[in-house]
């Protein structure tokens, strides 16, 4: 025989001696009443089970009821403080007995009428005389009271229930139990063996023109089912917090800065005072450029300028390098190695116009070095580039605006170390200290531009610059470990799925 699942369970969870109910089979099949009731219906149908009802009245007192079960009902305490104050000799006016019966508001009406009611004495004009016979000890509403709050209502006669009922000291309910018996064919079904018949998931055209629609158990759904994910779009961790960004930097009064990616050596490097032998020019530290290999409009009197930087220095204390400068290499094209090109063309008056301070600037773009890739480095990265132009900076500036950018990310551990750059005086790398490995992680570098980086530019004033890895702000907001779980051909799709992005 084949039955459906839920039938099953319920032919297998009953017993032929001993009637069970729907919640107890409910509850050890772990499946709903209202299927166990449905499924035990169609059991009893085909003869495999009886289905008994049994209705059963459960009663429980109300507030009041409970309260009274506790302080005894109004008139009880009416009738002793009565007795107490000698009522039975001379009637009491009811006002003397209020305060000893601990009766007030409705109470006092309550237990006045049930007084009478019961016979407890007589009250008339507002005096109270008492029936010395009579026993409150043996009444029977308070005996139901305190019967029905420690759950012994046993006994208890219907026209007592129904005065408390009436009295709204109690509320009756009836409960209805089914239970069900397997029947001699049940057993002799179980006996042969009976199979979970297969569920149909979906009504067709052919079960509804066929009739079978009738016979077949349809499959219910399960809400509760563990589903594949959908990962919906969304947009990558890495551009949400470049966005971030963006917005902290535009509210702190910077404008965004955009420039070419691809950029002679003179912008990425020869305006920035940096040594044409510096090993971050050779060919193992850039990407250069093949074809074009080279520009040819730069602007000739800064190409001067740079130049006589770079042989004889600026002003009385600076030196230059005193080396060949060649030109024909500060026209070469290469990736920028960082975007600090870009602040050199906003600073030469190239890009914005005439560039007087005070200047506030930032880029969130990609720079490009040929490093080995690792946990920490990419080939490509973003640089979040900025510098401010103004009469007088200090390093206080440089921390503080640091201190206040990093504030807005959650990000209060930095770190300043005293650095090198050959075209910043001070200069200071930045740490932060990475969420779940607790290490200090190098998160930028900065620092306020020498006067060989400015006077050829025809700055005047101070300009404090930075440049600060994206990525790594990203590793110490979302806790990665690894840059190329971030981006990159190696990416964690599962991390960029989950990442939180808290701040
Ligand atoms: N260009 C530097 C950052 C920097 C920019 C401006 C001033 C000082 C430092 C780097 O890539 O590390």
């Amino acid at each position: 025989m084949k039955l459906p699942r839920t039938q099953v369970a319920v032919l297998e969870t009953a017993s032929a001696t001993e009637p069970r109910s729907i919640s107890a089979i409910a509850v050890e099949t772990d499946e709903n009443e209202t299927a166990i009731t449905r499924a035990a219906f169609e059991l009893a149908d085909a003869g495999l089970l009886d289905v008994t009802e049994e209705t059963t009245e459960s009663v429980t007192l109300t507030e009041e009821g409970e309260q009274y079960a506790e302080y005894k009902l109004p008139e009880v305490r009416l009738y002793r403080a009565a007795i107490e104050h000698g009522a039975e000799e001379t009637p009491t006016s009811i006002g003397e007995l209020l305060d000893p019966a601990d009766l007030d508001g409705s109470a006092v009406e309550i237990a006045l009428s049930n007084f009478a009611r019961k016979g407890y004495g007589e009250i008339e004009n507002g005096s109270v005389s008492v029936d010395p016979d009579q026993d409150p000890d043996s009444d029977a509403e308070a005996a139901a009271l305190s019967a029905i709050d420690s759950d012994s209502d046993v006994g208890i006669s219907t026209d007592v229930l129904a005065a408390l009922e009436r009295r709204e000291l109690l509320v009756r309910e009836e409960t209805t139990t089914r239970s069900v018996t397997l029947t001699d064919d049940g057993v002799t079904a179980l006996m042969e063996g009976i199979e979970v018949a297969d569920t149909v998931g979906q009504l067709t055209p052919e079960l509804l023109a066929s009739g079978e629609w009738q016979d077949v158990d349809f499959a219910e759904y399960n809400v509760e089912a563990d589903t594949e994910t959908i990962h919906g779009g969304r947009t990558h961790v890495l551009r949400r917090i470049a966005n971030r960004v963006k917005r902290v930097l535009v509210g702190m009064g910077f404008n965004e800065m955009d420039g070419p990616h691809v950029d002679a050596d003179f912008w990425i490097n020869d305006a920035l005072f940096m040594p044409q032998d510096h090993p971050a020019r050779t060919h193992w530290g850039r990407f250069a450029l093949s074809d074009p290999d080279r520009i040819d409009d730069l602007p000739d009197e800064l190409v001067d300028r740079v130049r006589s930087a770079h042989r004889t220095g600026v002003g009385e204390e600076s030196e230059g390098y005193h080396s060949p400068w060649d030109e024909d290499f500060a026209r070469e094209l290469a990736l920028r190695g960082h975007t600090t090109s870009l602040s050199m063309r906003y600073l030469a008056g190239e890009a914005a116009g005439d560039f007087e301070p005070p200047q506030r600037y930032f880029s969130v773009e990609k720079a490009y070095r040929n490093d080995t890739l690792d946990a920490t480095h990419l080939l490509e990265f973003f640089q979040i580039e900025g510098l401010v132009m103004a009469e007088k900076l200090s390093v206080r500036d440089l921390m503080g605006t640091f201190t206040e950018f990093y504030r807005q990310f959650g990000i209060t551990d930095i770190r300043f170390k005293p650095h090198y750059n050959p075209y910043t005086e001070p200069s200071f790398e930045l740490f932060g200290r990475h969420p779940t490995t607790g290490e200090l992680i190098e998160i930028g570098n900065s620092g306020l531009f020498r006067p060989e980086v400015l006077e050829p530019l025809g700055v005047d004033c101070d300009v404090m610059a930075w440049g600060l890895a994206l990525e790594r702000l990203a590793m110490l907001i979302t806790g990665a470990e690894d840059i190329r779980d971030l981006h990159g051909t190696l990416t964690d799709l599962e991390f960029l799925r989950t990442a939180e992005v808290t701040y």
